[in-house]
């Protein structure tokens, strides 16, 4: 597992960004989703960001927003990655990446397994991540689907991971990495330094 490529979403304090870098995290998440507890601004993320070491993705968070809005906000943050978590198309993760940006697209695993053939070669080969049907709300992920039929390309798995049962999920699910957000949080919305380190602890001590 010490390969595996672990985010640790939904930071909106220093505090919580020094703990996920310090601890090795690959990814920090910045959510801009409106109605999450989690949500900050453009210029919060950029500041938290400027806090990241180089070659750790700052990543913004977004669902179903005017892509406009999106690469406003991605641009004056200066994030390296977008994650799109709605209904976003293949067109949009091609503009993303136009303007510079890697990208991230998560489905729920129901959403996944319903993609045709086609479509699945499509984002298999793209960066994906597969959720619970309710992103951020700690709702476990529904591990039937993909033991169906995992993604064939660079996937991530989220949805109620937590530093007790993530070593086991990845090492049964075998994605590419982890992205978590309740998991390694005292209350919603909270994030607990120690949880953080736990969780990324719970990877990397496994060869
Ligand atoms: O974290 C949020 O509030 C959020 C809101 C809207 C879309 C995505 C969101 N977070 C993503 O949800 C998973 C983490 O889920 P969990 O809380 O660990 O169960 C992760 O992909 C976040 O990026």
């Amino acid at each position: 597992m010490a390969g595996m490529y672990i985010k640790i979403c939904g930071l909106q304090s220093a505090e919580a960004v020094a703990a996920a870098t310090g601890a090795g995290a690959d990814a920090v998440g910045f959510v801009f989703a409106p109605g999450s507890p989690r949500t900050v601004t453009a210029d919060l993320a950029f500041r938290l960001g400027r806090e990241v070491p180089h070659g750790v993705e700052t990543v913004g968070v977004f669902r179903n927003q005017p892509l406009g809005e999106v690469l406003e906000t991605a641009h004056r943050a200066e994030l390296t990655t977008v994650q799109l978590h709605g209904n976003e198309s293949m067109a949009d993760i091609v503009r993303l990446r136009g303007e510079g940006f890697r990208t991230l697209r998560a489905f729920s695993a129901a959403a996944y397994n319903a993609l045709d053939a086609a479509d699945k070669v499509a984002w298999d080969s793209e960066r994906i991540l597969l959720d619970a049907v309710e992103p951020g709300a700690g709702v476990a992920f529904d591990t039937t689907a993909v033991k169906a039929g995992p993604p064939s390309g660079f996937w991530l798995l989220a949805g109620g991971l937590t530093p007790h049962n993530v070593e086991q999920l990845a090492t049964t699910l075998r994605p590419a990495g982890v992205d978590v957000s309740s998991g390694v949080e005292s209350s919603r919305g909270v994030k607990d330094p120690q949880l953080i380190r736990d969780f990324i602890g719970a990877l990397r001590a496994l060869a």
